[in-house]
């Protein structure tokens, strides 16, 4: 195999944000209408605080409005389901994301099923969830699976049908998901995952490979067919030998490029198509709130 080529997520990703920027202008001018996006950060995680700091930025890049609650660690869930109560009744509000994960105290579940699922922009609502699964076009689709989509989509000129996936991992946040729109573009989907008996064997059948077991560099550039086309989701920081510390994906990128025709790269490959797709997802709620035809981004 000749070098593969390198799918530009952060390129596609900023195309993507000004196609969204044009779109925010058009609803404030047309329907007066400026999207609002809401972000909760429960504690302090380090990450999660570098994460909510580049989606406000970016929210109120594209012309939207970025609300931010930042809520202590210790915060009950009691509390958090007020403030998703509050978030729910706010019409300058038209997109909710709660960061996860929540400390221990508080049930995920019961607090992603409190938002409503009309501004449930991560698509974890059961509701969404359901959705998706029936095929329909209505719903909102989980961002970082979504983006995924649109890469293969933009690589392959609109046409998955009959390419053979291979999923590995099976989580509601990307892998099930990540199912659910492969085969809505006809693809054949097989979802791997740690107990998998020959996971080599599975991932060698495969025109398309998406890895999202969030494990260091597991996949391997010798498990792919020739000239495969590899979506790496992992986003793992790992040390360095020499000190200081890297981030790799979940795919070992330089044995993959000796066999993938196309390959994400990581960092600067799938993270951060998941932002811009949180935007397109804030405008598609925006529009879907208020009977407005939504935009094809
Ligand atoms: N309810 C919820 N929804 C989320 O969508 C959600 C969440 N919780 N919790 C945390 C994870 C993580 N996440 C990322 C977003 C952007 C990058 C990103 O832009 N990454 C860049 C830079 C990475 C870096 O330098 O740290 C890249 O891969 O090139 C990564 C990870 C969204 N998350």
């Amino acid at each position: 195999m000749s070098e593969p080529k390198i799918i530009d997520g952060k390129a596609f990703a900023a195309g993507l944000r000004d196609r969204i920027a044009t779109e925010v202008a058009k609803l404030k001018e047309e329907n007066g209408i400026t999207p609002g996006l809401a972000v909760v950060l429960v504690g302090e995680d380090p990450a999660s605080q570098v994460y909510v700091r580049s989606k406000g930025k970016q929210t109120v890049e594209a012309g939207m409005q970025s609300f931010e609650y930042k809520m202590p660690e210790t915060t009950s869930q009691e509390e958090l389901l007020a403030k998703v109560e509050e978030l729910n009744n706010d019409p300058a509000v038209n997109g909710i994301l709660v960061q996860l994960p929540l400390p221990k105290q508080i049930d995920e579940q019961a607090v992603l099923a409190a938002i409503d699922p009309a501004k449930d922009v991560d698509g974890f609502h059961t509701t969404n969830v359901g959705l998706l699964g029936t095929g329909s076009d209505n719903g909102l689709v989980p961002c970082t699976p979504l983006g995924c989509i649109m890469l293969l989509r933009d690589h392959f000129d609109g046409n998955l049908s009959g390419k053979k996936a291979v999923v590995i991992g099976r989580s509601n946040i990307v892998g099930k998901p990540m199912f659910n729109l492969l085969l809505k573009e006809s693809c054949t989907v097989t979802v791997a995952h740690s107990r998998t008996q020959d996971l080599p064997g599975e991932v060698r059948q495969a025109d398309i490979v998406v890895a999202a077991v969030g494990r260091p560099e597991m996949v391997k550039g010798d498990w792919l067919k020739d000239g495969a086309v590899v979506i790496d989701v992992g986003i793992n920081r790992i040390d360095k030998p020499e000190g200081g510390t890297r981030l790799v994906g979940d795919v070992d990128f330089a044995s993959a490029c000796e066999r993938a025709s196309a390959i994400t790269p990581v960092p600067g490959g799938v993270g951060p198509m998941t932002i811009a797709v949180l935007l397109a997802n804030t405008v598609t709620a925006a529009c879907q709130q208020n009977g407005i035809a939504v935009p094809k981004l």
